[in-house]
């Protein structure tokens, strides 16, 4: 089984970040997962467009951006514009999520949905034909190199199975926490895609411990 890598620049280091980026280019990672926060949304602040456009400029793998921000709508084309490839908002963000979805289809973009841990799968039914992923948060969002939410394994399923019953091609991606510990049960249950931002970054060799998320 293909499972697909995407570190997470978040837990980089933000004062050499085109070394970052080249080190994600010269790896085996398949995109490169963009945090941004806005401080209401979540409680922290990371970055905004001048950074997501300079990590363009480097990029050589597709940018997976996630919005943990308020009216996400409003800035839409503008992400686009910097340089994402799939853009992902919350649900519970989106008062009209069917047609936030519409939008960033209608950008040109692939379109993701991401829930908060006390977020229930099954909400996801009626939009879920239309996604090319979800994102099911396995920490609380808005900081790096917290503990993963093992209840995570049971949504991955529930969600693995309205997407297998529903003929849906959307892929399941996981972020928060994911290590070697939890990669293979992860992948076990269902997921796709797995976003690592610490233990990428804080690993000696990031490089390595990409391909050994892969391999799991
Ligand atoms: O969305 C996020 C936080 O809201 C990060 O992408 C996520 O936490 C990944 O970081 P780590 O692997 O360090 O947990």
């Amino acid at each position: 089984m293909h499972i697909q890598v995407a570190p997470s620049v978040l837990a980089s280091d933000f004062g050499n970040l085109q070394a970052a980026i080249e080190m994600i280019n010269d790896s085996e990672a398949d995109s490169i997962h963009i945090d941004i926060m806005d401080g209401v949304f979540v409680p922290n602040i990371s970055f905004g467009f001048p950074v997501l456009e300079a990590i363009k400029k480097h990029a050589q793998k597709p940018l997976d951006v996630h919005l943990m921000i308020v009216n996400p709508d409003h800035y839409l084309s503008a992400f686009k514009e910097a340089g994402a490839e799939t853009i992902t908002v919350h649900m519970e963000a989106c008062p009209h999520l069917h047609r936030t979805i519409q939008a960033i289809h209608e950008l040109g973009c692939k379109a993701g949905v991401a829930i908060n841990p006390h977020t229930n799968v099954e909400l996801l039914r009626d939009v879920i034909r239309d996604l090319d992923q979800v994102i099911i948060m396995s920490v609380n969002p808005g900081f790096g190199g917290q503990k993963f939410i093992e209840h995570t394994y049971e949504k991955v399923r529930n969600l693995k199975a309205i997407i297998t019953s529903s003929g849906s091609e959307a892929l399941i991606e996981i972020d928060g926490g994911v290590n070697l510990d939890n990669a293979y049960k992860l992948i076990d249950a269902g997921a796709d895609i797995l976003v690592a931002g610490s233990f990428v970054f804080n690993a000696e060799d990031p490089a390595a411990t990409i391909s050994q998320l892969k391999e799991h």
